[in-house]
């Protein structure tokens, strides 16, 4: 029962946010590119509840979208028709964009809105190709703006307390990671972007990257190699994979304790899960385990923790002892906005305690695109808009 209240109460808290006690005098003007369907939970709704953040434009495409997204979340300015991103960018009281684009927009729009002199928080994963990333960041470094992809999950608590736990040594030498995000049939349809090629789509591209952040950050070294790749393709676009499961090489952590093989990482996004049987729908799964020497532990939700979690840890004192068993949950009331936070701590010259910076940005597209490789099924397309440069900027 008192899990249930708890699990209302989240929800209910990241829907309906209580307002800060105070608002600084001049909080930091958001505009958001798009009136995209993440973007309340993204930005919106965060930034209610952050006394030093407010959101002052929404541009879409289209006029009466842009007025009906503004009026629905009280945001003062909404630009609409087909210059209505520049208009935005143009627009000087705003400080911070957040870009929720398709992905092959990703970079085209960072670019112009740091070309712009905006900040950018920019929704994962960062573009369709590690070099499109890497020249986004060059481009805020040399304008002195800050760009962050938005891994969400990797400021949750539940996220944090599970590195501590495989840092700690409880685990032993880590030798083996399973992260797992795959969501039944019927949740995606074909008209999504996430399903068409030409927007970035395809399932590694948009619920696989969290897959390989998460192996990435828990084994606190890149991979070495890509073991194994394979794709369940869609069958009216031979370019999108529906799933994808892919097997990495990391770097053995500690040299001799561990065995010959190192530690390997096995990463599953699946968007369309065959039902069971033919006919029973499967069960979202999005965990997470970390299997050492000594123990596991296992985050049963490692993309939403903030609604639901829990972390179980099985470990023992010595290699081949008597496990113990215990089970942990790491909540906090804030979800998407434990991200925000660090965002707008980094701009106010404040340091986080978490961050996503350049190079895991970059490597984490590298990765993913070295499985795109193995699956044989190639990069997204780059863009091919005209963007200021880094020399230009
Ligand atoms: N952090 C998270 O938990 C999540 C992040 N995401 C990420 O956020 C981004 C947006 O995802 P989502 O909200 O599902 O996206 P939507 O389908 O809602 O699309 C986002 C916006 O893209 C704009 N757009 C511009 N050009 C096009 C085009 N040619 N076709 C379609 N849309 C276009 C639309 O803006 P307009 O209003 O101007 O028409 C639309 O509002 C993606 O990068 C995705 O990976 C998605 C889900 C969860
Ligand atoms: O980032 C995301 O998280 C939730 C998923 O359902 C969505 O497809 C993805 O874009």
């Amino acid at each position: 029962m008192a899990s249930l209240y708890g699990f209302v109460r989240r929800v209910y808290l990241v829907f309906n946010p209580p307002a800060p006690k105070a608002l600084s005098e001049s909080p930091l003007r958001f505009g958001i590119l798009g009136a995209a369907k993440i973007a309340p939970l993204g930005i919106v709704w965060p930034v209610k509840n952050h006394p030093d953040a407010v959101v002052e434009a929404v541009a879409a495409r289209d006029q009466g979208r842009a007025d009906a997204f503004a009026k629905r979340h009280g945001i003062p300015k909404a630009y609409g028709g087909p210059e209505a991103y520049q208009r935005l960018l143009d627009d000087p009281e705003i400080d911070v964009v957040y870009n929720p684009l398709p992905v092959a927009f990703h970079y085209e729009w960072t670019m112009k809105a740091l070309a712009a002199g905006k900040h950018v928080l920019l929704e994962k994963p960062s573009s369709c190709t590690a070099e499109e990333t890497r020249k986004m960041f060059a481009l805020a470094q040399s304008k002195g703006l800050t760009l962050m992809e938005a891994f969400h999950n990797r400021f949750y608590p539940a996220i944090l307390r599970v590195k501590e736990i495989v840092d700690s040594g409880e685990l032993g030498t880590p030798t083996k990671i399973e992260a797992t995000f795959a969501i039944p049939g019927g949740l995606i349809k074909d008209n999504d972007i996430q399903m068409i090629y030409h927007l970035g789509g395809g399932v590694m591209m948009d619920m696989g990257c969290y897959p390989v952040a998460m192996s990435r950050y828990l084994a606190g070294t890149e991979p070495t190699k890509i073991i194994s790749a394979r794709a369940d393709v869609h069958p009216k676009s031979p370019q999108v994979d529906l799933g994808t499961t892919a097997t990495l090489a990391f770097p053995n952590p500690t040299g001799s304790l561990g065995p010959a093989d190192g530690l390997t990482a096995t990463l599953v996004a699946h968007a369309r899960l065959p039902k069971l049987w033919g006919f029973l729908p499967q069960l979202p799964k999005t965990f997470v385990r970390v299997i050492g020497t000594r123990g596991t532990v296992e985050l049963s939700n490692f993309l939403v923790p903030w609604l639901h979690h829990t972390i179980t840890v099985e470990s023992s004192e010595e290699v081949g002892g008597p496990l113990r068993k215990r089970t942990e949950k790491q909540y906090g009331n804030l979800g998407y906005r434990y991200q925000l936070e660090a965002f707008i701590d980094k701009l106010r010259g404040r340091n986080p305690e978490n961050w996503i910076d350049a190079q895991d940005s970059i490597a984490n597209l590298e990765w993913v695109e070295a499985i795109y490789k193995e699956t044989g099924l190639g990069s997204r397309p780059a863009s091919t808009a005209e963007v200021p440069q880094t020399t230009t900027g």
